[in-house]
């Protein structure tokens, strides 16, 4: 690249950074863009009813009714200051009442209806976010781990109770030394074949169950996580077959008192979540039942014989694993519901808030600087982006829950990993750029940044580290480049590697790296290609990197030797996949109205993450350097646009201020709701 194309692009940068640090007076005022922009298009005009006609899902009318009850019920909601006890309690009631007195009983959508589940669950943690989590522990992680490890005879047994929440439970997987890697776990379950029961004992104190949701206060059973350990009559006496799920008693059905042989400790105040009971348990000689083994992918028989339909250790563990992606597929929803309310409170307040102006003339809302349109608008269109995406993969999970189809399998675990990862990432992220971009009142607690943010916090690290899952779909990447090569079918959310593996290896077309019409810029053609060029190319070379390295390092040497890019291969990927989606559902909206709020926004997520990532694509010429001038040019311009129809389209979202609940983003009287809040 010529020194002077480089610099050009520094300057770019350098503009946009100085923009936001200069005295907001200074710049150029908000009128001037808009004359500016005039000749280009009239203002668009989005039809906010029939967007948000086309945005709502099929169970909106289900999380409209949990709003409803929670808001009429003052007694079960969550005050701003409570303590770590009492909040515990408090979900704990918000819990039964959902299910005793609002008669929503959502373990029986866990299975049969997953997207009515994800939908209450994305409502609940709207009331709190600790009552989402609770919900998912009992329902998603204990109840998910009975129904979908288990067979017939423990759906029989449990289903009611954990329905109907007599059966609290706990899922018992995570040890104070081992977290992600689960097939580390120590915990043993040794079968003993006289008294025909497992033996449960944490071996060391780096084997105790650590950070169990429902384990410190209210949890009555608990799935065990613990390597099967059978006698033999070798040399060696015993047989480790992996890690597999138990049902263990933990506390006494009537009295609660803590059973004999486990040991409960709290973990204590956490940086959020402080609704959830997190425990850590410890086992010494706890005797449970054979048919408490979830047997459905291996099972004991009463002589100690084991027997399983999958073959290898590592296929068990991988069937057992896949079974609990739905805690991913419900965190990735939970995410875009969290980002959605954030959005929504620091854009109705930049519409209201009022700062500086021309000379004697009124003050402009906040939302007209440029660098506040650049902080929240491309937020807002990937608010858009990733609804559409969450959308898909829940739909696919409810497909792969129906069919059981291997490709559909694969293709759900990936993608779940990637978008909970990529998801849960952009929103933690956000929440501080949505404080900030609020300034001191986004800082009150009652405005809700600060909460939002601590609860939201670890949605990055629970159900799988985010780092550890784009690593996952890294390596399934790889193993469908390779499958690729050898003639193997790639699944629909891969299928675009086949046709731009090809256009990667032929040089970029020089005439094209140059054209810069916006035409050509909005043309959706463009922009996926261009994400795809990426991907494909970032693939390419890591499999050769990789190649190279394991020759010397080995291949897990050479898996760290690689890991950042591997990670960004991922990243890259994961945008494609939320790219495509994005642009069908756009191609599918029926209103032309709506269809053009939503096209704009698209085109704002695409040209956004390009610029982004423009380094990438000037390396290796795929974009001139007046291209990616010009991309950073229209990307300024449609989050301008954005800013003209950013009340519409945070609208659409339909959250009501009692859902919002943020005084400073009411939709009538925000200064005064304010003012009221702190005693006016
Ligand atoms: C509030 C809360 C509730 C929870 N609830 C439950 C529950 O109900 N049941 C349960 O079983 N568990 C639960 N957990 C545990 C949770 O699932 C684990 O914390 C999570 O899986 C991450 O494991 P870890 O803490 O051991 O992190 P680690 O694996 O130790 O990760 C620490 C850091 O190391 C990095 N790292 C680790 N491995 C790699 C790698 N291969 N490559 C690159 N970087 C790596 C990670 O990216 C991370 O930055 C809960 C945790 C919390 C905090």
């Amino acid at each position: 690249m010529a020194l002077e194309e480089l610099s050009e692009i520094a300057a770019a940068r350098r503009i946009q950074r100085l923009s936001s640090h200069i005295s907001p007076a200074l710049t150029e005022p908000p009128q001037l863009q808009t004359e500016a922009c005039s000749s280009r298009s009239r203002k668009l005009v989005v039809n906010g009813q029939a967007l948000s006609l086309y945005m709502k899902g099929k169970h909106r009318d289900i999380q409209e009714k949990v709003h409803e009850f929670y808001n009429s019920r003052p007694d079960l909601q969550t005050p701003l200051e409570i303590s770590k006890d009492d909040h515990r309690e408090l979900c704990m009631r918000q819990l039964y009442a959902l299910v005793r007195e609002a008669g929503i009983r959502p373990f029986r959508y866990v299975a049969d209806d997953p997207a009515k589940y994800f939908a209450i669950m994305e409502a609940v943690g709207g009331v709190d976010m600790s009552f989402g989590i609770k919900m998912g522990v009992q329902y998603s992680l204990w109840g998910g781990s009975v129904i979908n490890l288990g067979t017939k005879k423990h759906r029989d047994k449990y289903f009611d109770g954990i329905d109907n929440l007599d059966y609290l439970g706990c899922f018992a997987m995570t040890e104070l030394h081992h977290g992600s890697n689960v097939q580390g776990l120590q915990t043993t379950a040794t079968f003993d074949p006289i008294t025909d029961e497992f033996i449960i004992d944490t071996p060391h104190d780096g084997a105790i169950k650590w950070w169990i949701g429902n384990a410190a206060v209210h949890g009555k059973l608990a799935t065990v996580f613990a390597r099967l350990i059978l006698p033999t009559h070798d040399t060696k006496g015993v047989s480790d077959m992996g890690v597999h799920a138990f049902i263990v008693p933990i506390r006494d059905m009537k009295t609660h008192q803590t059973l004999p042989g486990v040991e409960i400790q709290d973990c204590g105040q956490k940086v959020g979540l402080n609704g959830v009971d997190n425990g850590a348990l410890r086992f010494r000689s706890v005797r449970i039942p054979r048919d408490n083994l979830l047997n459905r992918f291996g099972d004991v028989s009463r002589d100690g014989k084991y027997t399983s339909s999958l073959p290898t250790i590592n296929k068990r563990f991988g069937a057992t694993l896949g079974e609990l992606v739905g805690g991913r597929v419900a965190l990735a929803y939970s995410s875009v519901g969290v980002l959605k309310v954030s959005a929504t409170i620091a854009i109705r307040y930049s519409l209201l808030r009022q700062q500086f102006g021309p000379p004697k003339q009124p003050e402009v809302s906040i939302l007209d600087y440029q660098s506040q349109q650049h902080k929240l608008m491309p937020m807002l269109a990937s608010t858009y982006a990733y609804h559409f995406a969450t959308v898909y993969l829940v739909e696919k999970y409810s497909e792969m829950k129906k069919t059981n189809d291997e490709q559909l399998v694969a293709d759900v675990h990936a993608l779940s990993a990637g978008l909970k990862s990529y998801i849960t990432s952009y929103t933690a992220k956000a929440l501080s750029v949505c404080r900030e971009a609020c300034g001191g009142h986004g800082y009150a607690a009652v405005n809700r940044f600060g909460g939002l943010r601590n609860d939201h916090d670890i949605f990055q690290t629970f159900e799988g580290d985010n780092t550890v899952l784009l690593q996952q779909v890294a390596a399934d990447l790889l193993k469908r480049y390779k499958e690729k090569f050898q003639g193997g079918t790639l699944t629909v959310t891969w299928s675009y590697l086949r046709e731009s593996m090809s256009s990667y290896l032929a040089q970029p077309n020089p005439v094209t790296a140059r054209w810069e019409g916006e035409d050509h810029l909005r043309d959706p053609k463009f922009q996926l290609d261009a994400f795809r060029y990426r991907t494909s190319r970032l693939l390419q070379s890591v499999a050769m990197r990789l190649k190279k390295h394991s020759k010397t390092l080995g291949t897990f040497g050479a898996w760290n030797r690689c890991l950042n890019h591997l990670l960004t291969l991922a990243e890259s990927h994961i945008e494609t996949v939320i790219l495509a989606k994005f642009i069908e559902a756009v191609r599918k909206c029926p209103d032309p109205s709506a269809r053009a709020g939503l096209k704009l926004v698209c085109d704002l997520y695409a040209l956004d993450r390009i610029w982004n990532d423009i380094g990438t694509y000037r390396n290796v010429d795929y974009v001139a350097p007046n291209k990616a001038k010009a991309i950073h040019k229209l990307a300024e311009y449609l989050s301008f646009q954005v800013r003209n129809v950013a009340k519409e389209l945070v609208d659409a979202f339909e959250l009501p201020d009692h859902v919002t609940r943020a005084p400073i983003a009411m939709q009538a009287d925000a200064y005064a709701q304010y003012t009221q809040v702190v005693g006016f």
